[in-house]
C-alpha cells in the first residue's frame, strides 16, 4: 500500500503568473518567490513553497503533490504501481529540482487528474512572515490542506485513490441538486494524518482541473480578514461563509487566478482514525455556504 503522508504541494498553470503573485500576497496573505523557468513559488509555512505556479497557455490546476515519508516508501510505491499495472513516469531532474524533492514520479488517475508522488522535500526552514500579518496556516504533518478533484469516471477513480494511492474513506455526500436525478457523489478521503480529508472526489467534470483547494488558518479573525481582502481586491466569491457538517470547518470560497476555487477556513476537525466511523451526511453545511452566489458571476 502506498503510504501518503499528506498534500505536500499543488502545481497550477497560469497565463499570468504575476496575477497569482498578487493574489497570493494581497488576498491569501502568503509569501512569493521566483521559481525556475518563470514560475512562482507560493510559501505558507516554513517550507520554501506549497503552491507552484508555472506559466503556460492555459489557466488551470495541473497536479497534486503527495508526500511520502522516505525513499523506502517511494520504492514501495513503485512496487504497488507496477503490481497494479498502473503506468507511471519518473520526474525529470529539472522537475525534482523545481519542486525541491529527492525523487518524483507522475501518475494519472482514471479521470485524468495528475498526481505526483515524492519524498525528501528540501527546506531552508525560513520562517513564514505574512505580508498581511497572517500569523500562520495550519500545515505541518497535515499537509497544506485539501484538494477536491473532478472524477466523472467515478468508480474507477475512487478505486484508484483507495486501492492504489491508499486513501481511506472519511465520509460520503450524495449531492442532489435535482431530486429526480441520481445523486452526484462526493467521497471525502484521508491519508496518514489527522486532517479530516486531504482529497475529495466529485462526480462531475471541471474544466479548470480542480473543484477547490482548502487552506486553513488559526482563527476565525483570519478568515474574516481574508474575506475583507477578497472584497478589497475584487476577487469573485464562490460560496458565502458557512460551516461544514462533516469536518466542522468554517470557511468561505473564492476564485483563484487559475479558474478553480480556494476555500479559506478555520476550525477543521482533527480526527483520530481509530475512533472514526465513516458515515453519509445529507447537508453540505450546518449553516451558510450559499454556493448560488458563485453561479451569478
Ligand atoms: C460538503 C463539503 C464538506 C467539506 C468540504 O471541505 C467541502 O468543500 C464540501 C463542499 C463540496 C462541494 C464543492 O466543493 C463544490 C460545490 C458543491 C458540489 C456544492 O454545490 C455543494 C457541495 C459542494
Ligand atoms: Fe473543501
Amino acid at each position: 500500500m502506498i503510504d501518503i503522508r499528506g498534500l505536500s504541494y499543488f502545481v497550477a498553470e497560469s497565463r499570468d503568473p504575476v496575477q497569482w503573485q498578487r493574489y497570493a500576497q494581497d488576498v491569501l496573505g502568503m509569501m512569493v518567490s521566483e521559481a525556475p523557468a518563470g514560475g512562482v513559488y507560493v510559501k505558507m509555512d516554513e517550507r520554501p513553497f506549497r503552491m507552484l505556479i508555472v506559466p503556460g497557455g492555459e489557466s488551470r490546476y495541473l497536479a497534486s503533490g503527495w508526500e511520502l515519508a522516505s525513499e523506502k516508501a517511494f520504492n514501495a510505491a513503485i512496487q504497488v504501481l507496477d503490481q497494479a499495472d498502473v503506468s507511471w513516469r519518473p520526474g525529470t531532474a529539472e522537475q525534482c529540482d523545481q519542486r525541491g524533492v529527492q525523487a518524483l514520479l507522475h501518475v494519472t488517475d482514471p479521470s485524468g487528474n495528475r498526481h505526483e508522488l515524492s519524498w525528501g522535500h528540501r527546506s531552508d526552514c525560513q520562517p513564514f512572515v505574512s505580508p498581511q500579518g497572517v500569523p500562520g496556516f495550519i500545515t505541518g504533518e497535515m499537509g497544506l490542506g485539501h484538494t477536491v478533484l473532478p472524477a466523472p469516471n467515478f468508480d474507477a477513480t475512487l478505486a484508484f485513490a483507495k486501492d492504489v494511492l491508499g486513501f481511506e474513506l472519511s465520509d460520503i455526500f450524495n449531492f442532489r441538486p435535482d431530486p429526480s436525478a441520481p445523486p452526484i457523489r462526493i467521497h471525502f478521503l484521508h491519508c496518514k494524518n489527522s486532517r479530516h480529508h486531504s482529497l475529495a472526489l466529485a462526480e462531475y467534470p471541471v474544466p479548470s482541473g480542480c473543484v477547490h483547494v482548502m487552506v486553513e488558518v488559526e482563527s476565525m479573525t483570519e478568515v474574516g480578514r481574508a474575506h475583507d481582502r477578497r472584497i478589497a481586491h475584487n476577487v469573485p466569491l464562490s460560496a458565502t461563509l458557512g460551516q461544514h457538517l462533516n469536518d466542522r470547518m468554517t470557511s468561505f470560497y473564492m476564485k483563484t487566478p487559475s479558474g478553480f476555487d480556494l476555500e479559506y477556513g478555520y476550525g477543521g476537525l482533527l480526527v483520530d482514525w481509530q475512533d472514526h466511523s465513516a458515515f453519509e451526511f445529507t447537508r453540505v453545511s450546518l449553516w451558510g455556504h450559499d454556493f448560488s452566489v458563485g453561479q451569478e458571476q
